[in-house]
């Protein structure tokens, strides 16, 4: 490295299926004008769905997407090394790289990348944020019980934080959130800050530029800020106690991070798959089809786009049978599209249902 040479900060975005990265994401590029980012998003399954998702007309944003597998050492891998080096060669034009991995990866793909030779001197890890589906945590979807396979995930991804967020959190009650937090104490203990994002919506001063990995502590958690709902977003305990958690605790971390391996990312139990249909649908009947699917079958995500009778273009999104669509951007010629992510779930089942369901063919 180049002495008195900044490196560019990097913040990785990860969370279980559907906890709301890209909505996060979202709301943060419409505040982010003071700097210009560089997004890679990273997806599991055969198509991107995110980055049409994620608007990027705002100004200064550039979006990579390293799509067709998971981050993760070698293989697949290299396509995100090879975004890095893409992006390396000019990282002047940048002040800041967000990374959203997909919903079933862990960060440590991403922070070993960083920590290689080729790149430790020009990139330097800010900080791991972690997105909660705090509902879905209340109602014990991630206990080994309930769902061995997601609780994995939700735990390696805990696991590697600095930072939890508590989202989808509008309706629930100072106990509620406390509860969370506890669950999550419990589960992480060296996560360093918790903080609560109501509608998906973090502060940049609590987001971007932590440092939390760097010499320096940001200014934003020096302080202890008391949690009261109703704020855009605060941390609700200062966690200073729980200072390990460094660049030097990377490194202690990286003799587990190499033998860790991303064991639930080659768990060939996670599948997804794309169906499509040429016909205009009836949105709400799609809907509540969608809705059994996920019921009947161990679906846990389908995201994608459909042309709907009224002329209208909508995203489709469920988080296992909780499912809403927004409108989306026309698009001349573009099919209906749905991908579907799951444990051991089958095509050719999940595609009968719908069939059977609906009178516009799906396949
Ligand atoms: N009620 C509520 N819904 C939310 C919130 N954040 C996200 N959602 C919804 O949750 C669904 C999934 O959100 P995404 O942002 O796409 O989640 P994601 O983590 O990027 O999903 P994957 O990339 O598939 O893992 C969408 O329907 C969002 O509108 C929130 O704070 N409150």
């Amino acid at each position: 490295m180049i002495p008195g040479h900044l490196k560019t900060p990097v913040t990785i975005v990860t969370g279980f299926l559907g906890s709301g990265k890209t909505t996060l994401l979202n709301n943060l590029l419409s505040q982010t004008h003071d700097r210009t980012l560089a997004v890679i998003v990273n997806e599991f399954g055969e198509v991107s769905i995110d980055a049409p998702l994620l608007d990027t007309r705002e100004q200064g944003v550039e979006l990579h997407d390293v799509h067709g597998g998971l981050l993760a050492y070698g293989g697949e891998g290299d396509a995100f090394a090879r975004t890095l080096r893409a992006l390396q060669s000019r990282r002047h034009t940048f002040d800041h790289v967000l990374i959203e991995t997909s919903g079933l990866a862990v960060p440590t793909a991403v922070m070993v990348t960083l920590e290689t030779p080729e790149f430790a001197g020009d990139f330097a890890l800010d900080a791991t944020l972690v997105v909660v589906d705090t509902p879905l945590l209340l109602e014990g979807a991630f206990q080994t019980q309930t769902d061995e396979a997601a609780a994995r995930v939700f735990d390696a991804q805990l696991e590697y934080a600095d930072v939890a967020v508590l989202n989808k959190i509008d309706s629930l009650d100072d106990a509620q959130l406390l509860q969370a937090e506890a669950d999550v104490r419990h589960r992480a203990p060296r996560v360093r800050f918790l903080e609560l994002a109501y509608g998906a919506r973090l502060d940049t001063q609590l987001t971007l530029g932590l440092n939390l990995h760097g010499s320096r502590r940001s200014a934003a958690h020096q302080a202890p800020v008391s949690g009261t709902p109703g704020d855009l977003s605060v941390p609700l305990h200062d966690h200073t106690s729980l200072d390990g958690h460094s660049h030097g605790d990377l490194d202690a971390h990286v003799h587990s991070l190499s033998t860790h391996q991303h064991f639930h990312e080659h768990d060939p139990g996670w599948q997804s798959f794309r169906l499509t249909s040429d016909e205009v649908q009836n949105v709400p009947e799609l809907l509540r089809t969608v809705q059994n699917v996920a019921r009947v079958f161990p679906v846990l995500r389908v995201k994608g786009f459909v042309n709907g009778t009224d002329g209208g273009r909508y995203a489709l999104q469920a988080v296992r049978s909780r499912v809403e669509t927004d409108p989306a951007p026309a698009r001349a010629g573009a099919p209906n599209e749905l991908i579907f992510i799951g444990y051991h779930i089958s095509r050719k089942k999940v595609t009968e249902a719908l069939q059977k369901a609906l009178p516009q063919r799906w396949a």
